[in-house]
């Protein structure tokens, strides 16, 4: 809700039966309201003079010339303690006087009079103004009457003026907090923004952008259990650069690094989104294939080997080929890892840059190895 579409009596719910009890509590009476209100006339020829006696005490004091801050700022405040004297002796003392009242708590947080202030200089007022009563009621039956009503008015007023403060003052804390609240939102996104930054680096291989081994290990555990109660094939291909080494001791560790990242380029290009690519280390690469089968894992291997044939490039490949299911099981993941591994020797056994298919797993998940075909 915009505060500036209600007056700060709206704002405060302070509604004329809240007013009424208030002056109950402090004793103020119909009766009060009329002594004060008999003292308008020569409170109007005394006010410009009580007005300046007051403003020559408040600026000698130090702090309270400095809050001040320049002349003409004094002699807005001039004007209005002027009127603030006239309302006090005006008999008015409804809704439009209290309003102003909450207006006075509200000016003085915003300018940064401390509640010390306020009440040092309402101390002068009051004697200023019970010394106009005193000259002017002299041995007036209702001059005694008339000065404890006026206190009781003044009381009045401090609670008006202290209760804006405060709640000007608790306003300001709930926006520190909401602001509090919001940076520390903002930082919680931070974090956890680079905590999935780092997770994601915790899986991945700097040098390759591919996965690492240990991502590899989770995502196998957990494909192969899911292929498995799925009843769908998982295949797996193990990949060994030929002659890796020799690369590196003829062209320098950094073409060694540049034919890497390059098998990489080509493994990432035939992976589907669910295809889990891995560099497992050194020249070793592995290819995780959800629900594919023997000859779609040929197909896959192939292409690469003919991509690299096509484009000129010299690196080759050893690529072994190993499906679990949909049917027959190997009795664990990691004996699909032995089995494709396997297979990869085999197609380095017979001169490499070549796919070998693992023979397949025995029915009933024994791990046992069928009949070999290549
Ligand atoms: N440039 C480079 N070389 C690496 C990296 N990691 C491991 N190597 C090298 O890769 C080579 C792998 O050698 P081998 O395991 O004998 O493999 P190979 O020479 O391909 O032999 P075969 O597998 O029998 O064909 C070693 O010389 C390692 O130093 C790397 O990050 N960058």
């Amino acid at each position: 809700m915009n505060p500036t579409r209600k007056s700060l009596l709206e704002q405060m719910q302070l509604h004329e039966l809240e007013i009424q009890r208030r002056k109950e509590l402090l004793d103020f009476t119909a009766r009060d309201a009329q002594l004060l209100r008999a003292c308008r006339d020569f409170i109007e020829d005394e006010v410009d003079e009580t007005v300046a006696t007051f403003y020559a005490h408040q600026t000698g004091v130090e702090e309270i010339s400095l809050i001040i801050g320049d002349v003409d700022t004094l002699t807005r405040l001039r004007q209005a303690m002027t009127q603030y004297v006239r309302d006090l002796f005006s008999g008015e003392y409804g809704a439009a006087y209290v309003n102003n009242r909450l207006r006075i708590g509200l000016v003085h947080k915003r300018i940064g009079v401390a509640p010390k202030y306020y009440l040092s200089a309402m101390r002068v007022l009051k004697s200023l103004l019970m010394d106009v009563i005193d000259k002017r009621l002299g041995e007036d039956a209702a001059c005694g009457e008339t000065k404890r009503a006026l206190d009781k008015l003044l009381y009045l007023d401090n609670e008006f003026v202290f209760d804006t403060y405060i709640r000007s003052l608790l306003a300001e804390l709930e926006s520190a907090r909401d602001r509090a609240e919001l940076h520390a939102l903002k930082l919680e996104e931070k974090v956890a923004e680079r905590t999935r930054e780092l997770e994601e680096l915790a899986r991945k291989d700097p040098l390759t952008g591919l996965f690492n081994q240990r991502h590899f290990t989770e995502a196998l555990t957990r494909e192969f259990a899911r292929a498995r109660r799925k009843a769908e094939p998982l295949a797996l291909l193990y990949i060994d650069l030929d002659d890796f080494k020799s690369i590196n001791d003829r062209d320098g560790h950094l073409v060694g690094d540049e034919v890497l990242k390059r098998v990489a380029t080509l493994i990432s290009s035939q992976c589907r989104s669910y295809d889990v690519g891995c560099r497992s280390g050194g020249d070793e690469f592995c290819i995780l294939l959800p629900g594919t089968s023997g000859a779609g894992a040929r197909e896959l291997a192939q292409r690469m080997l003919d991509q690299l044939a096509a484009g000129g490039d010299p690196t080759a490949l050893s690529i072994g080929i190993a499906v679990a299911g949909p049917v027959h099981w190997p009795a664990t993941a990691a004996a699909l890892i032995d089995a494709a591994d396997q297979a990869m020797y085999a197609a380095k056994g017979h001169g490499g840059s070549r796919l070998q298919m693992h023979a397949g797993f025995a029915p009933g998940g024994g791990g046992e190895r069928l009949a070999a075909v290549a």
